[in-house]
């Protein structure tokens, strides 16, 4: 067992048993940020045929030629084509076509001229300057050739993306599966929500927090018991989790107190670990075991230790396992404008509130960073990276902060 590793380190050994889960069908409409497992190729182009972009008058270039203010070119309307419809024949010399947006341009015609642009007179348009063959009209494919590859396996599956796929006619789309993640809470104070407040009992928040957590990760969250601080208990809540999901997580019982016991736990249900403690504050007492190649990370009870530990070790891996791109969070570098006072003999991720103001990213601690303390991480929207060993933070200092995902964010 490696013990007191960094983060990377620690991401490193994660990421080995980061694997996706399999592929399923969904419906198109269902798919908003799930990830494409295989490449989509168009079966027709993009538009489907010739198009006029405007509400006008489809007409052949060459019945132009010679056009202007002095010697306009009369054309006869021969007949109309709306969007949705077919032209009924071929354009001859010296017809028009009147069309809207969208509509199917006739045969034989090459260019399209805006309704403004013409005097129109019964069944006759005077058309008073010279078009090019191909002026104002959308070739067919313009967009999307058939059979191009216009989405890749592993994209992100946006509002466009679902535009993009029924426009190609796509009813379903296969996509990575979401992986299960079972969450397991450890410890004898925990109760659960909905019932009274009891002497020395703590409402069990982190299951929760950790449920949303897994789902903004791209996992489903699967809310396993909650255990009291017992050896067996424990181990079996781990073994039978393992066994139902694809990953799991415990929070509580990391330490090194007399009833944190999740180590002993993972041992007695016959995973291995693979390490235990990591370079980082809050958060430090992350341990982690793999059984048949399925991990079992085991996170602080402080609320905001086991928050901080999930965004920097379990969400990249619950991203790569969902099929998603990189887990690790955007970072800019950012100057303190209020001071922190605490010098950081570990490397610490600081609650911060970091803004864009006056040319630059302006960083304040966010309140109590005591990681028991939940208040905080509601109101930062980022982690100031303050490296081990470092002194109390002044104002003016330049620091590096990640910054949260924005559904972690209060500004909606
Ligand atoms: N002698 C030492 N004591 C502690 C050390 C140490 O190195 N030596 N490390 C401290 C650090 S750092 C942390 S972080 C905590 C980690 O403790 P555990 O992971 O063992 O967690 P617990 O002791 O079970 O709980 C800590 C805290 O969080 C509350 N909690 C637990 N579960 C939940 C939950 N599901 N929802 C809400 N709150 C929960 C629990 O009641 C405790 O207050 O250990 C330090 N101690
Ligand atoms: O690791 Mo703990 O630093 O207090 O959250």
């Amino acid at each position: 067992m490696l013990q007191s590793i960094s983060m990377e380190n620690a991401l490193e050994i994660l990421g080995q048993f980061a694997s996706t889960v399999g592929s399923e069908e969904i419906p198109v409409v269902d798919a908003f940020e799930r990830i494409l497992s295989e490449n989509i190729e168009a079966g027709f182009p993009l538009p489907p045929f010739q198009r006029s972009p405007l509400d006008g008058y489809a007409l052949r270039a060459v019945d132009t030629a010679g056009a202007d203010a002095d010697s306009p070119v009369e054309l006869t309307v021969a007949q109309t084509v709306f969007a949705g419809c077919v032209p009924t024949h071929p354009l001859r010399a010296g017809e028009a076509a009147a069309v809207t947006t969208g509509a199917p341009l006739p045969e034989g015609s090459d260019c399209v001229i805006k309704f403004e642009s013409v005097r129109r007179d019964g069944d006759s348009i005077t058309v008073c300057s010279r078009l090019r063959p191909g002026q104002n009209v959308v070739p067919q494919g313009e967009d999307v050739a058939h059979g191009e590859t216009v989405l890749e396996k592993g994209v992100n599956i946006t509002p466009a993306v679902v535009g993009l796929l029924v426009s190609l006619g796509l009813e379903k789309v296969v996509v990575y599966k979401k992986p299960r993640v079972g969450i397991i809470s450890i410890g004898d104070e925990l109760l659960e929500v909905g019932n009274p407040l009891a002497p020395g009992k703590i409402y069990n928040s982190n299951l929760y927090a950790l449920a949303i957590q897994v789902r903004e990760a791209g996992g489903i969250p699967i809310l396993q018991e909650t255990v009291p601080d017992d050896v067996v208990t424990i181990a079996s809540a781990i073994s039978r989790a393992l066994s139902q999901n694809d990953l799991v997580i415990t929070t509580g019982g990391a330490s090194v107190g007399s009833k944190d016991l999740v180590r002993e736990g993972i041992g007695r249900s016959g995973a291995d670990i693979l390490f235990w403690k990591v370079g980082m504050k809050p958060g430090t007492p992350a341990v982690c075991g793999q059984k048949g190649g399925k991990l079992m990370i085991g996170l602080s009870g402080n609320p905001s230790a086991a928050m901080i530990t999930f965004l920097m070790l379990v969400r990249p891996i619950i991203r790569s396992m969902a099929g998603k791109a990189t887990g690790s969070l955007p970072e800019v570098s950012a100057v303190m404008a209020q001071p922190f006072g605490k010098s950081s003999s570990q490397r610490r991720l600081l609650r911060a509130v970091v803004n864009w103001e006056k040319g630059a990213y302006r960083g304040v601690p966010a309140g109590i960073q005591s990681p028991g303390a939940l208040k905080s991480m509601t109101t930062c929207n980022a982690l100031i990276d303050i490296p081990a060993g470092h002194g109390p933070l002044q104002v003016g200092d330049e620091v590096r902060a990640l910054l949260l995902p924005p559904p972690y964010c209060l500004q909606g």
